[in-house]
């Protein structure tokens, strides 16, 4: 039988504690209510005793997103009356409120940090416990540090704070110090004797990354026992963050027979909640991040791309619409080989004969050797060129769709930000000024103006490929054109030149996709 597996979601409160990462109240409202829509048991939204700004941002979650029975609200506070009320105050307002406590039981927390003995942290556990009872009725006691701590004491803490009535126990792992098969252990025994003692009181854990085993810390604990997973989007967290959801959801749906466990998430949810997550808290998903990184369904090697144009299952286990996106990614690269080319060219309808194909393929690999990726309208270009310098005719010159960049000069000031672009279409040269709210406002509307396509700029991203003076700017964009949205990115030691290129890397895409004749045969 599967058992159901509850996912309890810390990004807006374990996530949030990573540096920069901040979220207003709007952006934690907008965030839970996805969240929401991820299908996510429980939210945890912040720490309300540590600002007015988080204890209003909590309440508001718990009124927006809290106000139907089939997700459950909470917050953290330390065992302390004045955090444990700041809890009550703001998630009251959910229909399921909970209020979450945490205090260590490892002896560094209660020699160390609390200088106090074990009996009198037990105690101040179980009083915080029978406080928030009066308050509510779900509560969760974490016991911190527990991977850490001695076994037979977190046993008597956890043992204690049930007797006093709480209704969750979450297992820490908090400086990600365990191991797969030894949390597994430890879990087994503890689901043993809680089970024993109520079997209505849920086993979750809380796993840290700091030696990467979050995901399979958490895994390890679902196949000993454990009824809920807590778990951050992208795996952003203290440090070096907590498992992953998408990850340790994706693995009990993949691995189901493994598992024998599954949760109530909707996957086809987890790329836009990772978006927004990363554009709101300005944290980059790292490329090769299982799951919701760039590359994790892209392919750009010759022999994977060979293998899985002759079947999906050589070289992917997922699928790319399970998790939201459209499809797998064949990226044309100077690694790819000709089965790849070829399914490119012949997905634009350019029908070639063998002896023309190997023609384009060796020019293919001259541009792929001088571009990181060659892109649908390279193709078109390549094929153009191809039949020029074998005195072929064409019926449509391809160049003539797409644009070029020549030069730009961008001012960036507070008085008149402006942009002069020259771009290049097939022989036609275009030259246009415009001004904008600031530099990369300009260079938009300039673009825009001069290509004539509307699109809106649904975001804009730009980060540093290498370090020091000669770093490369990687600029990514996202922009929505009739409906639907485009991916464009590209990279330049001139930061505004890798934005231009970004966007009429993002408009020739548009054309290819929307505006090439259907009858644009060779
Ligand atoms: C593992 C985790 O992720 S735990 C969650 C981490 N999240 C946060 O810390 C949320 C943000 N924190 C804050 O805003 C502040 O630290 C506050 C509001 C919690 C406390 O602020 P301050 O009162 O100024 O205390 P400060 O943070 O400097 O020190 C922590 C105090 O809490 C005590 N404390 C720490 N953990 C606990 C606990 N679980 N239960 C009870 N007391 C605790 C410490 O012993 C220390 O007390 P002391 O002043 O008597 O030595
Ligand atoms: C509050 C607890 C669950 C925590 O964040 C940790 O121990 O890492």
């Amino acid at each position: 039988m599967t058992r159901k597996i509850w996912v309890f979601d810390t990004t807006l409160r374990d996530g949030e504690q990573v540096p920069g990462a901040k979220l207003n109240l709007y952006e934690k409202v907008e965030v839970a209510k996805q969240l929401k829509k991820l299908q996510v048991d429980i939210i945890e939204a912040g720490f309300p005793a540590s600002s007015t700004g988080d204890f209003n941002a909590v309440m508001e979650v718990a009124k927006q997103v809290g106000n139907t029975s089939d997700i459950m609200i909470t917050a953290l506070a330390r065992a302390v009356k004045q955090d444990i009320d700041a809890v009550y105050n703001s998630v009251k307002y959910a229909n399921n409120p909970m209020i979450h406590i945490v205090l260590g039981t490892s002896d560094i927390h209660v020699e160390k940090k609390f200088n106090k003995s074990k009996d009198q942290i037990l105690q101040i556990g179980v009083d915080a416990v029978k406080y928030a009872k009066t308050l509510t009725n779900e509560v969760q006691y974490s016991t911190e540090d527990a991977s850490r701590s001695d076994f037979e004491y977190l046993w008597s803490t956890i043992e204690a704070v049930m007797k006093a009535g709480a209704t969750m126990i979450n297992v820490p792992d908090t400086v990600g110090y365990a191991e797969p098969q030894e949390f597994g252990e430890m879990i087994y025994k503890l689901n043993d004797r809680m089970k024993n003692l109520n079997d209505k009181v849920l086993l979750s854990v809380h796993c840290h990354n700091d030696l990467g085993m979050a995901t399979a810390n958490t895994l390890a604990a679902v196949k000993n026992g454990a009824d809920k997973v807590e778990c951050t989007i992208n795996g952003i967290g203290e440090r070096a963050g907590n498992a992953a959801l998408e990850e340790v959801v994706m693995a009990m749906i993949t691995r189901d027979k493994v598992y024998g466990a599954q949760t109530n998430i909707n996957a086809k949810e987890i790329m836009n909640t990772s978006r927004l997550v990363s554009s709101f808290m300005g944290l980059d998903v790292q490329v090769n991040k299982a799951i919701t990184g760039d590359n994790a369904f892209a392919h750009s090697s010759g022999i994977h791309q060979d293998g899985l144009l002759k079947s999906r299952d050589a070289y992917e286990i997922i699928s790319p619409t399970a998790v939201g996106l459209d499809d797998m990614e064949l990226v044309l690269t100077a690694r790819s080989g000709r089965h790849a080319v070829k399914n490119a060219l012949e997905k634009l309808n350019l029908d070639l004969t063998a002896e023309q194909f190997e023609g384009v393929f060796e020019n293919f690999l001259t541009l792929a050797d001088a571009k990181k990726e060659v892109y649908n309208h390279d193709l078109y270009v390549l094929v153009e060129d191809y039949f020029k310098k074998h005195n072929m005719a064409t019926e449509t010159t391809y160049s003539d769709y797409f644009y070029e960049i020549e030069d730009l000069q961008v001012i960036s000031n507070s008085i008149f930000p402006s942009a002069s672009v020259k771009l290049r279409k097939g022989e036609a040269i275009i030259k246009h000024s415009a001004s904008g709210s600031g530099p990369i406002a300009a260079l938009y509307t300039a673009i825009t103006e001069m290509t004539e396509i509307e699109t809106k700029l649904v975001e804009y991203n730009i980060s540093s490929v290498s370090r020091g003076k000669e770093a490369l700017g990687k600029v990514k964009i996202q922009v929505a054109y009739e409906g639907e949205t485009y991916l464009a990115k590209a990279t330049h030691t001139d930061i505004m030149m890798a934005s231009a290129m970004a966007y009429i890397n993002a408009i020739n895409t548009i054309i290819v996709e929307k505006m090439m004749p259907e009858t644009a045969t060779v």
